[in-house]
């Protein structure tokens, strides 16, 4: 599925510094869905490149140009969960990996294990979420219903099926245990992205937290990569608002035909998914509230230097507010479309 032109191609240019890729590229507030598609492969390499991935772990450069290219294809174009989304979440790891110690609190294998992670762990997604797969008794819930987190599994098993991939396994040169290793850590870290399995464990990492980190404590680092993989799958929430209203606008778009195709098996869709019955401001407010401003509150409590994501994230959820008591008073326009919000 990946030619050796379009490896060749990729690589013609050599891997330039993320510098080359937006003088701002690695600072907190720089928004990765300014890049164009096309830019976004070599970023990806280019990050690679500046964590110092490709010299500790010899990883061959067209082997990893070739597995960029299969997982970028493993993605599909619904509203929200496509490719760009997975790039946008992988950055974020990226800037955590530049703007915050994690070198203090994670080994180096648990910190490509995330990055990767972040790249692999939507990878095939439908733009429907875990319990459309159970109501539609889609081939996914055949597959995994008996043990939950039905898409997870799906994007863990598409990202060992991309490594599997003749000439895509980033990962050939590890000793078996290491190998071994790898994979585990990428199962636990995209199970993590289901959020019903965070909120599970949201009271560990908060006692962990308020204990204090150990980093002799495997059981710390289990809770820290879910932590961080959490904020890395919501990291457009730490951008600025107009960033918050398009995101929001492709995953409401997302929702909504969801909504639409359960109407259509006879189905009543949640709220949230009810084109009729939605009321944006308010499910985004409660969205902050109860998912977003946790993780980012326990984050702040961990890397101090994070606080600024807190205040940023604060500001939309008060800004939600407003509009939320503004638009009930004037009446807010059925047609979902985000565009008019100040
Ligand atoms: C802006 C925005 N809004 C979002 C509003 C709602 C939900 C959401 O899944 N809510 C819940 C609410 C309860 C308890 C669990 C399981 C289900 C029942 C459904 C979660 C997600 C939202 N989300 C995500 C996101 C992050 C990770 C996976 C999937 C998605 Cl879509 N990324 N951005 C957003
Ligand atoms: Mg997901
Ligand atoms: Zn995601």
């Amino acid at each position: 599925k990946v030619s050796d032109e379009e490896v060749a191609r990729l690589l013609a240019g050599g891997i330039p510094s993320v510098d080359q890729i937006h003088p701002c590229f690695s600072e907190i507030t720089y928004i990765p869905r300014s890049l164009t598609d096309a830019e976004t492969t070599t970023a990806v390499l280019s990050m690679f490149e500046a964590m110092g991935f490709i010299n500790a772990y010899k990883i061959n450069r067209n082997t990893l140009a070739r597995f960029c290219l299969m997982v970028k294809k493993g993605y599909r174009d619904p509203p929200y969960h496509n490719w760009m989304h997975a790039f946008s979440v992988a950055h974020f790891c990226f800037l955590l990996c530049k703007n915050v110690d994690v070198a203090n609190y994670l080994e180096d294998i648990e910190m490509l294990a995330l990055f990767v992670s972040c790249l692999c762990h939507d990878l095939d997604h439908r733009g429907t979420n875990n319990s459309f797969q159970i109501e539609s008794k889609s081939v996914l819930a055949g597959l995994y219903s008996s043990q939950g987190s039905v898409l997870e599994r799906h994007h863990f098993a598409q990202t060992i099926s991309v490594l599997n991939t003749e000439g895509c396994n980033i990962f050939e040169q590890f000793s078996r245990k290491d190998y071994q290793r790898m994979l585990d850590l990428m199962c636990d870290i995209i199970l993590a992205t289901d959020l019903a399995h965070h909120l599970r464990i949201l009271g560990d990492i908060q006692k962990m937290v308020t204990e204090g980190y150990d980093f002799k404590k495997p059981q710390h680092h289990t809770l820290l990569l879910c932590l961080l993989m959490s904020s890395c799958d919501l990291s457009d929430q730490t951008k600025d608002w107009r960033n918050t209203c398009k995101v929001a606008e492709l995953i409401y778009r997302e929702f909504f035909s969801q909504g639409d195709s359960e109407k259509a098996m006879g189905n009543r869709p949640s709220d949230m998914m009810d084109r009729d019955r939605a009321y944006i401001p308010d499910l985004q407010i409660s969205f902050m509230e109860h998912i977003v401003v946790p993780i980012f509150t326990v984050l702040k409590g961990l890397f101090p230097p994070l606080a600024v994501l807190h205040e940023t994230i604060s500001s939309s959820q008060s800004r939600w507010k407003r509009i939320s008591q503004k638009y009930r008073d004037q009446g807010f326009p059925g047609n979902g479309s985000l565009e008019f919000l100040e």
